[in-house]
């Protein structure tokens, strides 16, 4: 799935790959988040244990992911107020601490996707600082395009 948000006078292109997140494919993981220049991890508002989940998640990207991988955290079904388990304060809290893009979604009612994406960019070094050595991104001009892989 790609993904093109305009960034100042840039175009990013994410290219995204949806894992699985059961544990049962964990060790498939590695496969997508290598080389990835962001990840974005989703947890669902209305289920307590998926924000549990969510922080071993980001120990694992901490411990073996691409060292300046962007991380964001998606709080999704925020549409489902009623059923809230998580606290969008401590959700946002927990993403301050490690320096995580947080923003509570719908991916029903395409609440905040295009906020999310823009803030991911917003993290992401210019493609012109990103072109110099020791950076540590993988970026391809194609055009007027930069791309962005995302996981
Ligand atoms: N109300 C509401 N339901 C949602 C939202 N996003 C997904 N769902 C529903 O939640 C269920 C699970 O959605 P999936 O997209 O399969 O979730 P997933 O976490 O990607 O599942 P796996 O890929 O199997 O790990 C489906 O019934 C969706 O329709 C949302 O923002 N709001």
């Amino acid at each position: 799935m790609t993904k093109t948000v305009p960034y100042h006078n840039e175009l990013h292109k994410f290219l995204i790959w949806d894992t699985a997140g059961q544990e049962r494919f964990r060790a498939l993981a590695p496969m997508y988040y290598r080389g990835s220049t962001a990840a974005i991890i989703v947890y669902d508002i209305t289920k307590e244990e998926t924000f549990s989940t969510l922080k071993n998640w980001v120990k694992e990207l901490q411990q073996h992911g691409p060292p300046n991988i962007v991380v964001a955290i998606a709080g999704n079904k925020c549409d489902l107020n009623d059923a809230r388990e998580v606290l969008e304060k401590d959700a946002k809290d927990y993403a301050d601490s490690i320096n995580a893009v947080f923003v509570e979604t719908s991916a029903k009612n395409a609440i905040n996707i295009s906020e999310l994406f823009i803030e991911i960019s917003r993290r992401l070094p210019s493609s012109s600082s990103a072109a110099t050595p020791g950076k540590g991104f993988k970026l391809r001009r194609q055009s007027s395009e930069v791309e962005q892989n995302c996981c």
